[in-house]
């Protein structure tokens, strides 16, 4: 079994296809990008795959189950990082990792989950007074607490400076390592060249382009994953 499949996916807010017959399959273990300017589709796909929206054609499945039909058994089983995601300001580190743990049946032990993530020696600091970075640190740990099987992360690294970036990066290779199925959306080529195994560069709410990174760059005789992207879109006009 595929841990995601979606097939010929649409989805259309007033006159706008924000995703018009998308489809792809994620592999287990595998990390899969969504790739594309602002406004491809990306985070309306990611939406779509987690159960916060519902679609209006096509199908999906995660982990063989429909997630608009199986959001709460699903939730069990997938972590996600959502762009907009925020805490209360007052509310502590560990506070929060241990509440979120409290929402699963099977957590993680969320002491080595903040430890794991670096986050141990700001246990007791306040949502509101970490950087930018140990934010985005902390919402990827309480993705995590759960001990999903598959993960999904909407523009992580967006806003992080280059060090907190490239330790992000770290933190999402290590979760290729212990198995974890992750998708990334991000607009940063460079980001999803350098992580995923596959990915799938939107357009319009389409897909223009499927394949490994070196398939992609390789398909438009370019050098670099923002290369071929333009070539793609100079094509396209
Ligand atoms: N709730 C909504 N209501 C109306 N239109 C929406 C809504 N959400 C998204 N859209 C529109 O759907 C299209 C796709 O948006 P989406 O957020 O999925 O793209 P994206 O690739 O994730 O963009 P970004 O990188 O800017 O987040 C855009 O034209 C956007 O304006």
């Amino acid at each position: 079994m595929e841990a995601i499949e979606v097939k010929d996916l649409r989805k259309t807010y007033g006159h706008t296809n924000a995703v018009d017959g998308v489809t792809f399959t994620v592999h287990a273990g595998e990390t899969f990008g969504i790739t594309g300017r602002n406004g491809a589709g990306k985070t309306t796909t990611a939406e779509c795959v987690i159960g916060l929206r519902r679609a209006d054609g096509g199908s999906v499945r995660v982990l063989g189950e429909d997630p608009a039909r199986r959001r709460r058994a699903l939730a069990q089983r997938i972590g996600a990082q959502l762009q907009e995601s925020a805490l209360p300001e007052r509310m502590k580190v560990a506070e929060a990792l241990r509440a979120f743990a409290s929402f699963y049946h099977r957590p993680a032990d969320w002491r080595e989950v903040m430890e794991r993530w670096g986050l141990t020696s700001l246990a007791r600091k306040a949502y509101g007074d970490l950087s930018g970075g140990q934010k985005q640190r902390l919402m990827l740990a309480l993705a995590l607490v759960g001990d999903p099987e598959v993960v999904v992360l909407d523009e992580l690294t967006t806003g992080l400076d280059p060090v907190a970036r490239r330790e992000t990066w770290r933190l999402v290779r290590e979760l290729k390592t212990s198995g974890t199925t992750v998708v990334l959306v991000s607009h940063y080529f460079d980001e999803t060249e350098a992580l995923c195994d596959r990915l799938a560069v939107l357009a319009g709410g389409r897909i223009r382009a499927m394949g490994t990174p070196a398939e992609i760059i390789a398909q438009t005789g370019t050098s670099c994953l923002e290369e071929a992207y333009f070539a793609l879109e100079g094509a396209d006009r």
